[in-house]
Protein backbone atom coordinates (compact mmCIF):
# COMPACT_ATOMS: atom_id res chain seq x y z
CA UNK A 1 0.00 0.00 0.00
CA UNK A 2 1.50 3.52 -0.54
CA UNK A 3 -0.09 5.69 2.66
CA UNK A 4 3.05 6.82 2.80
CA UNK A 5 2.89 10.29 1.58
CA UNK A 6 -0.29 11.29 3.16
CA UNK A 7 0.76 9.80 6.34
CA UNK A 8 3.83 12.20 6.03
CA UNK A 9 1.60 14.96 4.87
CA UNK A 10 -0.96 14.86 7.59
CA UNK A 11 1.99 14.64 10.04
CA UNK A 12 3.30 18.00 8.85
CA UNK A 13 -0.21 19.34 8.87
CA UNK A 14 -0.12 17.67 12.69
CA UNK A 15 3.25 19.10 13.44
CA UNK A 16 2.39 23.06 12.20
CA UNK A 17 -0.92 23.01 14.02
CA UNK A 18 -0.26 24.81 17.29
CA UNK A 19 -0.21 22.41 20.49
CA UNK A 20 -2.58 21.88 22.34
CA UNK A 21 -3.03 23.42 25.35
CA UNK A 22 -1.77 22.02 28.60
CA UNK A 23 -4.98 22.35 30.43
CA UNK A 24 -8.47 21.95 28.72
CA UNK A 25 -11.64 21.32 30.49
CA UNK A 26 -15.55 22.04 30.03
CA UNK A 27 -18.34 22.27 31.91
CA UNK A 28 -16.95 20.33 34.67
CA UNK A 29 -19.28 19.35 37.35
CA UNK A 30 -18.80 17.90 41.00
CA UNK A 31 -21.74 17.31 44.00
CA UNK A 32 -20.70 15.69 47.30
CA UNK A 33 -24.05 13.95 48.75
CA UNK A 34 -26.44 17.23 48.51
CA UNK A 35 -23.94 19.40 48.34
CA UNK A 36 -22.49 21.27 44.68
CA UNK A 37 -19.08 21.90 45.25
CA UNK A 38 -17.99 22.41 41.17
CA UNK A 39 -20.74 23.73 39.33
CA UNK A 40 -20.11 24.11 35.27
CA UNK A 41 -16.17 25.16 35.11
CA UNK A 42 -14.84 25.40 31.96
CA UNK A 43 -10.59 27.31 31.41
CA UNK A 44 -7.67 26.51 29.84
CA UNK A 45 -4.08 26.78 30.55
CA UNK A 46 -1.72 27.65 28.01
CA UNK A 47 1.78 26.06 27.04
CA UNK A 48 3.86 27.91 29.05
CA UNK A 49 1.11 30.26 30.34
CA UNK A 50 1.06 30.43 34.39
CA UNK A 51 -2.48 30.90 35.51
CA UNK A 52 -3.90 31.36 39.24
CA UNK A 53 -6.64 29.64 40.23
CA UNK A 54 -8.73 32.08 43.14
CA UNK A 55 -11.31 32.08 44.98
CA UNK A 56 -13.02 32.10 48.71
CA UNK A 57 -12.88 28.72 51.36
CA UNK A 58 -15.07 26.43 49.62
CA UNK A 59 -15.14 27.57 45.97
CA UNK A 60 -14.16 24.50 44.73
CA UNK A 61 -10.18 24.95 43.42
CA UNK A 62 -9.06 21.61 44.93
CA UNK A 63 -12.30 19.98 43.57
CA UNK A 64 -11.44 21.43 40.17
CA UNK A 65 -7.41 20.87 40.51
CA UNK A 66 -8.52 16.84 41.47
CA UNK A 67 -10.72 16.11 38.68
CA UNK A 68 -8.05 17.97 36.38
CA UNK A 69 -5.53 15.18 37.70
CA UNK A 70 -8.10 12.27 38.12
CA UNK A 71 -7.75 11.96 41.59
CA UNK A 72 -11.61 12.66 41.87
CA UNK A 73 -14.39 11.09 39.12
CA UNK A 74 -16.45 14.64 37.64
CA UNK A 75 -20.21 14.13 37.67
CA UNK A 76 -19.99 15.46 34.19
CA UNK A 77 -17.61 17.47 31.96
CA UNK A 78 -14.53 16.60 30.22
CA UNK A 79 -10.72 17.25 30.76
CA UNK A 80 -7.42 17.61 28.73
CA UNK A 81 -4.16 17.37 29.75
CA UNK A 82 -1.30 18.19 26.74
CA UNK A 83 -3.53 17.27 24.31
CA UNK A 84 -4.59 13.62 25.44
CA UNK A 85 -7.74 12.95 27.28
CA UNK A 86 -7.08 13.62 31.33
CA UNK A 87 -8.63 9.74 31.33
CA UNK A 88 -5.03 8.70 29.27
CA UNK A 89 -2.46 7.98 32.18
CA UNK A 90 -0.17 9.41 29.33
CA UNK A 91 -1.89 12.76 29.98
CA UNK A 92 -0.55 12.42 33.29
CA UNK A 93 3.02 11.59 32.98
CA UNK A 94 4.26 14.59 31.87
CA UNK A 95 2.31 16.41 35.12
CA UNK A 96 3.73 17.58 38.36
CA UNK A 97 1.85 18.19 41.43
CA UNK A 98 1.92 19.57 44.62
CA UNK A 99 -0.85 18.84 46.49
CA UNK A 100 -2.38 20.95 49.30
CA UNK A 101 -1.84 18.49 52.12
CA UNK A 102 1.52 16.90 51.47
CA UNK A 103 3.59 14.21 53.85
CA UNK A 104 6.10 12.53 52.23
CA UNK A 105 7.60 8.60 53.45
CA UNK A 106 9.27 10.55 57.16
CA UNK A 107 11.74 6.71 56.96
CA UNK A 108 13.09 8.20 53.55
CA UNK A 109 16.10 10.55 52.86
CA UNK A 110 15.01 13.93 50.83
CA UNK A 111 17.30 12.33 47.70
CA UNK A 112 15.50 9.00 48.21
CA UNK A 113 11.94 10.43 48.02
CA UNK A 114 13.35 11.91 44.75
CA UNK A 115 14.51 9.05 43.55
CA UNK A 116 11.46 6.96 44.02
CA UNK A 117 9.03 9.63 42.65
CA UNK A 118 11.04 9.49 39.19
CA UNK A 119 10.57 5.85 39.42
CA UNK A 120 7.60 6.06 39.60
CA UNK A 121 6.91 8.40 36.83
CA UNK A 122 9.14 6.12 34.40
CA UNK A 123 11.12 9.23 33.31
CA UNK A 124 15.18 8.63 33.36
CA UNK A 125 16.16 11.33 35.70
CA UNK A 126 20.26 11.39 35.88
CA UNK A 127 20.85 11.79 39.81
CA UNK A 128 22.66 15.00 38.73
CA UNK A 129 19.65 16.51 37.52
CA UNK A 130 17.81 15.00 40.55
CA UNK A 131 20.39 17.02 42.73
CA UNK A 132 19.82 19.93 40.62
CA UNK A 133 15.89 20.24 41.73
CA UNK A 134 16.82 20.29 45.56
CA UNK A 135 19.14 23.07 44.75
CA UNK A 136 16.40 24.77 43.30
CA UNK A 137 13.95 24.52 46.60
CA UNK A 138 17.26 24.92 48.90
CA UNK A 139 17.39 21.81 49.91
CA UNK A 140 21.03 20.89 48.48
CA UNK A 141 22.68 19.96 52.13
CA UNK A 142 20.04 18.26 53.15
CA UNK A 143 19.64 15.48 50.60
CA UNK A 144 20.93 12.69 52.95
CA UNK A 145 18.52 13.82 55.77
CA UNK A 146 15.61 11.59 56.61
CA UNK A 147 12.38 13.53 56.17
CA UNK A 148 10.57 12.79 59.31
CA UNK A 149 13.26 15.13 60.64
CA UNK A 150 12.22 17.92 58.49
CA UNK A 151 9.89 21.20 59.23
CA UNK A 152 6.90 21.36 57.35
CA UNK A 153 8.37 24.30 55.15
CA UNK A 154 11.11 21.54 54.31
CA UNK A 155 9.03 18.74 53.33
CA UNK A 156 6.77 21.33 51.15
CA UNK A 157 9.55 22.18 49.60
CA UNK A 158 10.28 18.87 48.82
CA UNK A 159 7.19 18.85 47.39
CA UNK A 160 7.93 21.31 44.77
CA UNK A 161 10.89 18.90 43.85
CA UNK A 162 9.12 16.43 43.32
CA UNK A 163 6.41 18.60 41.58
CA UNK A 164 9.46 19.44 39.36
CA UNK A 165 11.66 16.54 38.87
CA UNK A 166 10.46 14.59 36.38
CA UNK A 167 10.49 17.20 33.29
CA UNK A 168 6.68 18.07 33.93
CA UNK A 169 5.30 20.20 30.81
CA UNK A 170 2.47 21.18 33.37
CA UNK A 171 2.90 21.95 37.02
CA UNK A 172 -0.02 22.22 39.61
CA UNK A 173 0.38 23.61 42.79
CA UNK A 174 -2.04 23.63 45.46
CA UNK A 175 -1.08 26.62 48.14
CA UNK A 176 2.14 25.76 47.23
CA UNK A 177 3.04 28.48 49.97
CA UNK A 178 0.95 28.02 53.09
CA UNK A 179 4.17 26.32 55.28
CA UNK A 180 6.45 28.96 53.68
CA UNK A 181 8.27 32.23 55.36
CA UNK A 182 8.27 35.22 53.42
CA UNK A 183 11.71 34.08 52.07
CA UNK A 184 10.26 30.32 50.87
CA UNK A 185 7.57 31.98 49.12
CA UNK A 186 9.60 34.53 47.12
CA UNK A 187 11.64 31.40 45.69
CA UNK A 188 8.79 29.83 44.69
CA UNK A 189 8.22 32.89 43.34
CA UNK A 190 11.43 32.76 41.41
CA UNK A 191 10.61 28.85 40.41
CA UNK A 192 7.41 29.22 38.80
CA UNK A 193 9.22 32.21 36.85
CA UNK A 194 12.05 30.35 35.67
CA UNK A 195 9.03 27.24 35.12
CA UNK A 196 7.42 30.06 32.70
CA UNK A 197 10.68 30.88 30.87
CA UNK A 198 11.34 27.23 29.93
CA UNK A 199 8.02 27.02 28.44
CA UNK A 200 6.28 24.57 31.07
CA UNK A 201 2.75 25.48 32.05
CA UNK A 202 1.76 26.51 35.55
CA UNK A 203 -1.55 26.20 37.44
CA UNK A 204 -1.57 27.99 40.70
CA UNK A 205 -4.01 27.97 43.76
CA UNK A 206 -2.92 30.10 46.15
CA UNK A 207 -4.93 32.46 48.60
CA UNK A 208 -1.81 34.60 48.21
CA UNK A 209 -3.40 36.95 46.02
CA UNK A 210 0.07 39.59 45.67
CA UNK A 211 1.84 36.01 45.10
CA UNK A 212 -0.63 35.54 41.98
CA UNK A 213 -0.77 38.87 41.27
CA UNK A 214 3.24 38.77 40.40
CA UNK A 215 3.60 35.41 38.66
CA UNK A 216 0.41 34.75 36.98
CA UNK A 217 -0.29 35.82 33.24
CA UNK A 218 -4.08 35.13 33.75
CA UNK A 219 -6.31 34.75 36.24
CA UNK A 220 -9.25 32.02 36.87
CA UNK A 221 -12.06 33.62 39.85
CA UNK A 222 -14.39 30.45 41.41
CA UNK A 223 -17.05 31.56 43.58
CA UNK A 224 -19.23 28.91 44.86
CA UNK A 225 -18.31 26.19 41.93
CA UNK A 226 -18.59 28.64 39.68
CA UNK A 227 -16.48 30.60 37.26
CA UNK A 228 -16.95 34.32 38.78
CA UNK A 229 -14.03 35.85 36.47
CA UNK A 230 -11.50 35.10 34.31
CA UNK A 231 -9.15 36.79 32.28
CA UNK A 232 -5.28 38.34 32.09
CA UNK A 233 -4.39 40.53 34.66
CA UNK A 234 -5.04 43.61 31.93
CA UNK A 235 -8.16 42.67 31.44
CA UNK A 236 -9.01 42.31 35.41
CA UNK A 237 -7.55 44.88 37.07
CA UNK A 238 -8.02 47.60 34.15
CA UNK A 239 -5.57 50.40 32.65
CA UNK A 240 -2.46 51.74 34.58
CA UNK A 241 -3.41 55.28 35.90
CA UNK A 242 -1.27 58.46 37.26
CA UNK A 243 -2.58 60.00 40.08
CA UNK A 244 -1.57 63.75 40.53
CA UNK A 245 -2.08 66.96 42.73
CA UNK A 246 -1.67 69.39 41.09
CA UNK A 247 -2.20 73.64 41.49
CA UNK A 248 -2.01 76.60 38.83
CA UNK A 249 -3.40 73.97 35.70
CA UNK A 250 -4.07 76.72 32.56
CA UNK A 251 -5.41 75.37 29.42
CA UNK A 252 -2.31 74.51 27.86
CA UNK A 253 -0.96 72.38 31.04
CA UNK A 254 -4.55 70.58 30.62
CA UNK A 255 -3.84 69.83 27.00
CA UNK A 256 -0.39 68.24 28.21
CA UNK A 257 -2.37 65.89 30.55
CA UNK A 258 -4.74 65.44 28.12
CA UNK A 259 -2.22 64.11 25.41
CA UNK A 260 -0.44 61.74 28.29
CA UNK A 261 -3.95 59.70 28.50
CA UNK A 262 -7.88 59.89 29.44
CA UNK A 263 -8.21 63.03 31.92
CA UNK A 264 -10.31 63.14 35.07
CA UNK A 265 -10.35 65.79 38.15
CA UNK A 266 -12.11 67.26 40.91
CA UNK A 267 -10.53 69.88 42.49
CA UNK A 268 -6.60 69.64 43.18
CA UNK A 269 -6.44 65.77 42.18
CA UNK A 270 -5.90 65.03 38.72
CA UNK A 271 -6.24 61.26 36.96
CA UNK A 272 -4.96 60.41 33.95
CA UNK A 273 -5.28 56.74 32.32
CA UNK A 274 -2.42 55.65 30.86
CA UNK A 275 -2.59 54.06 27.41
CA UNK A 276 -1.82 50.35 26.67
CA UNK A 277 -0.72 48.92 30.03
CA UNK A 278 0.98 51.91 30.80
CA UNK A 279 4.76 50.47 30.79
CA UNK A 280 5.65 53.23 28.49
CA UNK A 281 4.42 56.04 29.99
CA UNK A 282 7.05 59.06 30.36
CA UNK A 283 6.04 59.89 33.79
CA UNK A 284 9.38 62.70 34.42
CA UNK A 285 8.67 64.27 30.74
CA UNK A 286 5.27 64.77 31.91
CA UNK A 287 5.87 66.29 35.15
CA UNK A 288 8.85 68.40 34.10
CA UNK A 289 6.31 69.80 30.79
CA UNK A 290 3.92 70.96 33.83
CA UNK A 291 6.16 72.59 35.63
CA UNK A 292 8.13 74.63 32.69
CA UNK A 293 4.09 75.26 32.11
CA UNK A 294 4.16 77.26 35.50
CA UNK A 295 1.98 74.10 37.43
CA UNK A 296 2.49 73.38 41.32
CA UNK A 297 3.03 69.93 41.21
CA UNK A 298 2.16 68.38 44.80
CA UNK A 299 2.08 64.57 43.82
CA UNK A 300 2.54 62.29 41.43
CA UNK A 301 1.44 58.37 42.01
CA UNK A 302 1.38 55.83 39.81
CA UNK A 303 -2.13 53.43 40.88
CA UNK A 304 -4.35 50.75 39.77
CA UNK A 305 -6.64 48.48 41.32
CA UNK A 306 -5.00 45.82 42.81
CA UNK A 307 -5.91 42.15 42.33
CA UNK A 308 -7.40 42.01 46.43
CA UNK A 309 -9.44 44.94 45.83
CA UNK A 310 -10.64 43.51 42.12
CA UNK A 311 -11.06 40.03 43.70
CA UNK A 312 -13.57 41.64 46.44
CA UNK A 313 -15.37 43.38 44.10
CA UNK A 314 -15.90 40.07 42.09
CA UNK A 315 -16.92 38.54 44.96
CA UNK A 316 -19.18 40.89 45.83
CA UNK A 317 -20.98 40.80 42.73
CA UNK A 318 -20.07 44.61 41.69
CA UNK A 319 -19.66 45.38 38.22
CA UNK A 320 -15.84 46.04 36.72
N1 LIG B 1 -14.43 14.70 49.87
C1 LIG B 1 -15.41 15.58 50.09
N2 LIG B 1 -16.57 15.20 50.66
C2 LIG B 1 -17.59 16.07 50.87
N3 LIG B 1 -17.54 17.37 50.53
C3 LIG B 1 -16.40 17.82 49.95
C4 LIG B 1 -15.30 16.95 49.70
N4 LIG B 1 -14.32 17.69 49.10
C5 LIG B 1 -14.79 18.95 48.99
N5 LIG B 1 -16.05 19.01 49.49
C6 LIG B 1 -16.90 20.23 49.52
O1 LIG B 1 -16.83 20.84 48.26
C7 LIG B 1 -16.78 22.26 48.38
C8 LIG B 1 -15.51 22.77 47.66
O2 LIG B 1 -14.37 22.34 48.38
P1 LIG B 1 -12.89 22.58 47.84
O3 LIG B 1 -11.95 21.91 48.78
O4 LIG B 1 -12.83 22.21 46.42
O5 LIG B 1 -12.77 24.16 47.97
P2 LIG B 1 -11.52 25.13 47.89
O6 LIG B 1 -11.91 26.26 47.00
O7 LIG B 1 -10.30 24.36 47.51
O8 LIG B 1 -11.42 25.64 49.38
P3 LIG B 1 -10.14 26.10 50.29
O9 LIG B 1 -9.73 27.44 49.75
O10 LIG B 1 -10.76 26.22 51.65
O11 LIG B 1 -9.10 25.03 50.20
C9 LIG B 1 -16.81 22.56 49.87
O12 LIG B 1 -18.15 22.86 50.21
C10 LIG B 1 -16.39 21.26 50.51
O13 LIG B 1 -17.01 21.09 51.77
Amino acid sequence: MSAGPDLAAARGLLASLPPSPAVWCSDLRKRYGRRTAVDGVSFTVGRGEVVGLLGPNGAGKTSVIKMLLGLVRPDAGEVHLLGRPGRDPRARERVGYLPELFRYQPWLTAAEVLALHVRLSGTAVPGAEQRDRLALVGLADRAGDRVGGFSKGMQQRLGLAVALVARPELVVLDEPTSALDPLGRADVRDVVLALREEGVAVLLNSHLIGEVERVCDRVVVLDRGRVAAAGTLGELLGRRELRLRLTGVGADAEARLAAAGRLTHGGEAWTVELPGDGEDADVPGLVADLVGLGVRVHAVEPGRITLEERLLGILRGDRP
